[in-house]
């Protein structure tokens, strides 16, 4: 699998600015044209670390690849490292490796934790989850205080305000360098989206804001391109659909886990996105959760042009219809509370 095949897969989901293959060809593959990136993912033996680990292996743009885990992570690494793509593959496994593994790194990917099983929401894993990521946060923040953060780990309503206090506390935070990661969520709207409108996948573009958890989801089908005329109670069903899009793969995985490999595609967009944006590449533009004043809340999900230096813009949430302005209003208290609980956890500890 070369540029050109990577190049149609990203193209399927991906807002962003897609290059010509040529173009991907000249950037990707000849390291005068295309930057050096060290892309870090902790938690890369896990379901979703493997397959992320994989496709972040095929994207050119990356010239260094550190694949981190408290286990596993030499046989993943020797794996993947025997594909004919740019980066260099290198694999640390334990806590006295971290440091290693996060150094130069321009983009730190987490998705590591533990994930849901059925009954379960996200918060129910804050518990193990936000002692998990306080500590890699504090580790980045030592070792790759520039590094673009894209964390994946649930409940992201919290984990991303609790690696912002961390950052706060080591004097290294950079509002524009944190990001939660909710592309699986516009990847799913796209999905179902394209299904009940009956229109090509690989054109549908839908904004999903707010935050990844339940209600705090809310995909603005009213924004949704190409236009179709969907029925109120069709906007209701997908948007539902959309929200409960984790749980429906949590109870098919009947106890196995939670999306992995949806999401490992998800991360790889978002991860792209962010390596383009460091690149100069211009208007790339996606929907992730960060420091925002969009609305009342200190960290939500909108559109995001990102840049040279991570978030370039926060943009707004254009105009809502009167279903969605009620989603807006009913989400903020969840979030918000989600939120509070995230930067509490971080102070406290
Ligand atoms: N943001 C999103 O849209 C989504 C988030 N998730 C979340 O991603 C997380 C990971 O999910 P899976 O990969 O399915 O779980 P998994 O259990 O298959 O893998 C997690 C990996 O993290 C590793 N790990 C645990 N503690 C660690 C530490 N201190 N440092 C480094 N690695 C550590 C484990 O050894 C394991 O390999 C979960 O919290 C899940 O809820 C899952 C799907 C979508
Ligand atoms: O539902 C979960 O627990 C995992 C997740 O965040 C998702 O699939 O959106």
């Amino acid at each position: 699998m070369k540029a050109a095949m990577l190049r149609s897969v990203l193209k399927r989901s991906c807002s962003t600015t897609v290059p010509s293959a040529s173009h991907v060809m000249r950037r990707g593959f000849s390291s005068e044209s295309s930057p050096e990136r060290k892309v870090a993912v902790l938690g890369a033996a896990g379901g979703i670390g493997q397959p992320l680990a994989l496709l972040m292996k095929l994207n050119p743009l990356v010239s260094k690849l550190s694949l981190y885990d408290i286990a596993g992570t030499p046989g993943v690494a020797a794996d993947i490292s025997h594909i004919n793509t740019r980066s260099e593959v290198a694999g640390f496994m334990g806590e006295d490796q971290l440091g290693q593994a996060l150094e130069g790194s321009d983009i730190v990917i987490i998705p590591a934790g533990v994930p849901r099983k059925p009954g379960m929401t996200r918060d129910d894993l804050f518990n193990i989850n936000a002692g998990i990521v306080k500590s890699l946060c504090t580790a980045i923040s030592k070792y790759c205080p520039n590094a673009l953060v894209n964390m994946i780990s649930n409940p992201v309503n919290s984990t991303v305000p609790i690696a912002a206090e961390i950052f706060k506390k080591a004097g290294t935070y950079d509002e524009k360098k944190l990001f939660g990661v909710t592309t699986l969520d516009v990847v799913r709207a796209k999905t179902f989206y394209a299904g009940k409108a009956k229109v090509n996948v690989a054109g549908v573009n839908v904004p999903v804001v707010g935050g990844h958890a339940g209600i705090t989801i809310l995909p603005l089908f009213s924004q949704a391109t190409p236009r179709a005329n969907l029925a109120d109670e069709e906007i209701k069903a997908l948007t539902k659909r959309t929200q409960d899009g984790g749980t429906e793969v949590v109870e098919a995985k009947a106890g196995k886990g939670s999306a992995t490999l949806s999401m490992a595609y998800a991360g790889a967009i978002f991860a792209d996105a962010c390596l383009k944006g460091l690149n100069g590449v211009p208007d790339v533009v996606e929907c992730s959760f960060v420091q925002s004043t969009v609305t009342e809340l200190p960290f939500f999900a909108s559109k995001v042009r990102l840049g040279k230096n991570g978030v370039e813009e926060v943009l707004g949430l254009g105009p809502l219809s009167d279903y969605e302005q009620q989603g807006l209003e009913a989400l903020k208290p969840e979030l918000k509370s989600s939120i509070e609980k995230g930067i509490k956890f971080a102070n406290q500890s």
